[in-house]
């Protein structure tokens, strides 16, 4: 265990993605969802949030193989970068120190290949740009507020909910069976339900990145938009409301199928008492309030993750249960009352 304390980790704060066509990309990302366009060039664009007033909160970048690049967190202060750095030495990790500028925008940061695969960054000076928060001139009926959070796949969700809880997370909620195999955690470090999410599967990747809108009518205009324009097939999962966080939410997939997440509507976890929420995996509301069935691309598909050298992570499968096989699959319909075992299963009782 570590002698060195952790950084002080503030919230999830950047993901740079790997793009195959920056073009296709910035019609998504900016012609669909409104993100802001910090800065570009014919390498990369970055992107932030209307609330946002760091440089950016996603970078995408060209490249051969679409891929997560690295996540990165905010840290409280340039001192907790330098600890990041110490932390990760002493796990015996690879450090990686980056100059102010190696990432533009972004101050003195330290990038590690972490335990779980992930390549992970701590930063804490960042360039400041103006916050949008009240330019309604320019904001759409579908204005993307700030980034909310991480959700990656890895196959022990445990030791990954043990390694992050070392670096000063808390699990919010997560999801169990009645053996306590436990498929996927929520965890937080501002005080919303998440920051991280470790769903279980085959590892290394990228589940989702999301971002906030501060009402569900942003998250519909964003589907009728894709509607209009014919692009309908983008909408992976939702729209719908959570069980887990409460968060209304929608699924996305972009030109290279990395998936985005548009989320609002969670709650508060800042008290040191916040209790924990644990959900059966058999309960066909846990994933999606009103019970509609998750598509299989959602649990099967995410994003490759590259390491520091910008390889493609090789993966390490799970070895306890897969949630889609114990929920829709021969044994285990989900239920919608937990003591009716004989009505309100939406899914395996289709003649
Ligand atoms: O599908 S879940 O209700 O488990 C869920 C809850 C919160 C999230 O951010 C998410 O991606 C998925
Ligand atoms: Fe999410």
């Amino acid at each position: 265990m570590n002698t060195t304390p952790p950084p002080d980790i503030i919230r999830s704060a950047y993901a740079e993605l790997i793009v195959s066509d920056l073009a296709a990309s910035r019609a998504f990302y900016v012609g669909v969802l409104g993100l802001v366009v910090t800065f570009e060039d014919d390498d990369a664009i970055y992107l932030r949030a209307f609330e946002e007033y760091l440089h950016h909160s996603l970078v995408l970048r060209r490249g051969p193989v679409p891929a997560l690049a690295a996540l990165a967190y905010r840290v409280r202060s340039a001192a907790d970068v330098e600890t990041a750095a110490d932390y990760y030495e002493e796990l015996g990790v690879r450090v990686e120190r980056r100059a102010p500028g190696a990432t533009r925008g972004i101050g003195a940061a330290v990038r590690v290949a972490d335990p779980l695969g992930f390549p992970i960054e701590f930063f804490y000076d960042a360039e400041h740009v103006e916050r949008m928060t009240r330019r309604y001139d320019v904001q759409g009926a579908g204005a993307i507020s700030r980034l909310d959070h991480f959700n990656i796949v890895t196959p022990d969700v445990p030791a990954a909910r043990d390694y992050y809880a070392r670096l000063g997370f808390r699990v919010s909620e997560d999801i169990q069976d009645d053996d306590g195999v436990v498929y996927a955690a929520w965890m937080f470090r501002k005080a919303t339900v998440h920051d991280i999410a470790l769903t279980g599967g085959a590892g290394p990747r990228l589940h989702h990145i999301a971002f906030a809108t501060h009402e569900r009518s942003q998250i519909l205009h964003i589907c009728d938009h894709l509607g209009t324009l014919r692009e309908s097939d983008r909408i992976e999962r939702g729209p719908g409301r959570h069980g887990v966080s409460n968060a209304f939410y929608l699924y996305l997939l972009d030109p290279d199928g990395h998936r985005i997440e548009i989320y609002t509507h969670d709650y508060y976890t800042g008290d040191p008492d916040n209790p924990v929420v644990t959900w059966d995996v058999h309960d066909n509301q846990r994933r999606d309030w009103w019970g509609n069935p998750v598509v299989p691309s959602w649990y099967a598909n995410a994003s490759t993750v590259l390491d520091l050298d910008a390889h493609p992570m090789a993966l390490t499968e799970r070895t306890e249960a897969a949630e889609s096989d114990v929920t829709i699959g021969a044994d285990g319909f989900s239920y919608t009352r937990r003591d009716d075992a004989e009505t309100g299963f939406k899914l395996g009782t289709q003649v």
